[in-house]
């Protein structure tokens, strides 16, 4: 599938085979055309001699570092992202690096879709902020015959026919998105777009601009008008993932929306009317945010009208064998190989493993171990669940506690370190493991030198 009609082409550099073929296969999924170099030398070689659009790098290369390539891209002005890949855990590689110029990092194992996602911010692919699905389009089911997965379905069924808004509490990669998906779809509004806006990830300047659209001329760039979120759903769903992660001030104005069902778009004098169906998201729990005065009481009862709850996975433990095996055959199908065996050893390991991702960990796992399995059969090995973290940090020395800001920053980024390597460098799941928002995460990052340039 080609992403567009530009072909983009990456530079991977890297001497594991197994890592490598990884690399290649995701990147040429998504219709990227990749180079290989298996050296810092061959890197700087093909660097010098032909334009890339990302460049990914492993830290440890045989004849020297995937830091030199990173400070090389620096000193040369090649234009070219380049991202890093560190051994597990070695987070001062990764600060290194990012300090030296490197947009991003990802750490070992690999997690595909943190992969995906670092691909199409480097390359500005749409999809990272916003994904439109236009009416008619159908989207997968709910797995699982756990009491709780049940209910959840039996919920859904019923609040599709209504247009109520729903509130859809749980998990990071619990399914509240697919949940949201399946009310939209099996509800009158099918044949309307579905319109699914991450709220943490846009930037608060642009925010109303994003949702309420503008005019030509409203403000210096803005060449043509343009629509908002609200007018892209109209008729249909607007899902709103992460809801807490608003700012105050947006609440008022999606407050006033929401009863006004009228949207005035940036730059215009008139208000124009809206339809849309509101559903909404959090990892966090909204009534706590509402009482620590971060999320409004009058919005807070105009979107918890139906409340929907995802079990978490390790809560469903009896499914965890029958999701296993349908994902499996669908990530083969779609890639066109024989279905492998999964090995007893390594059932046991997924049946036991708590998965903090929930599902979507446990896709990331399977598609990770396709690649990397014999083909025949899935050995524990291959499904690289993560070991346990916490013995793996260094606690912060109890002596040393002045300068006080000192010892506080320390602490702050001991944390920060802790849930970035316990999520693999998922800054968004990190940041909600800390019970701050994706943005407060990109700052305190950016005051401690853990710099992160990726919006
Ligand atoms: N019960 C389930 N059956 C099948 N697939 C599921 C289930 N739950 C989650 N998934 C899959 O897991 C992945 C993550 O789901 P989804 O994006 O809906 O989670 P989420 O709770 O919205 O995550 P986040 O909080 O990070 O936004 C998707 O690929 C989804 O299809």
């Amino acid at each position: 599938m080609a992403v567009s009609k530009h072909t983009f082409h990456a530079l991977i550099i890297d001497d594991e085979p197994d890592l490598l073929e990884l690399l290649d296969l995701t990147l040429m999924r998504m219709g990227i055309q990749v180079s290989r170099a298996g050296s810092v030398a061959e890197a700087l070689n093909a660097l010098s001699n032909q334009r890339f659009d990302l460049c990914l790098t492993d830290m440890r290369l045989p004849d020297g570092e995937g830091l030199q390539i990173v400070q090389a891209i620096a000193e040369q002005g090649w234009d070219v992202p380049v991202a890093v890949i560190t051994a597990y855990g070695s987070t001062e590689n990764a600060v290194a690096a990012l300090k030296a110029g490197a947009f991003d990092y990802l750490s070992k194992p690999v997690s595909l879709e943190q992969l995906r996602t670092l691909v199409k911010s480097a390359l500005n692919l749409e999809g990272a902020r916003v994904k439109v699905i236009k009416g008619g389009e159908v989207s997968k089911g709910l797995l699982g015959d756990s009491p709780a997965i049940q209910q959840v379905r039996q919920l859904i069924d019923k609040v599709a026919r209504s247009l109520a808004p729903v509130y859809i509490s749980g998990e990071s990669g619990s399914g509240k998105e697919r949940a949201a998906r399946m009310i939209h779809e099996q509800g009158p509004r099918s044949d309307k777009p579905f319109i699914a806006v991450n709220c943490g990830a846009i930037p608060e300047n642009l925010m109303e601009s994003e949702f309420f659209g503008y005019r030509k001329g409203a403000f210096t760039g803005a060449n043509d008008d343009r629509d908002g979120f609200f007018h892209a759903a109209q008729g249909g769903t607007l899902f709103l993932d992460e809801v807490a992660d608003l700012p105050l001030a947006m609440q008022v104005k999606l407050l006033r929306v929401i009863q006004e069902k009228k949207v005035r778009k940036l730059g215009n004098t008139q208000e124009e009317g809206v339809d849309v169906r509101i559903i909404c998201a959090t990892h966090q729990n909204l009534a706590d945010c509402v009482e620590a005065g971060r999320f409004r009481q009058d919005l807070y009862y105009r979107l918890n009208v139906i409340a929907l709850r995802m079990p978490a996975l390790r809560d469903m433990r009896d499914d965890i064998e029958t999701i296993t095996l349908r994902v499996l055959e669908r990530l083969a199908s779609a890639s066109g190989m024989h279905q492998p065996r999964l090995d007893k050893a390594a059932l046991k390991a997924l049946v036991h493993y708590d998965f903090p991702g929930n599902v979507r960990e446990l896709e990331n796992i399977l598609e990770r171990a396709l690649a990397l399995c014999d083909g025949e059969q899935i050995l524990e090995q291959d499904l690289q669940l993560s070991p346990a973290v916490s013995a793996e940090v260094a606690p912060v020395s109890a002596g040393d506690k002045w300068p006080l800001q000192d010892y506080l920053d320390r602490v702050e980024k001991e944390a920060i370190l802790e849930a970035l390597q316990r999520t693999r460098f998922n800054r968004t799941a990190a940041a909600k493991l800390l019970g701050i928002t994706f943005r407060a995460m990109r700052y305190r990052m950016e005051r401690l030198g853990l710099n992160d340039d990726v919006q």
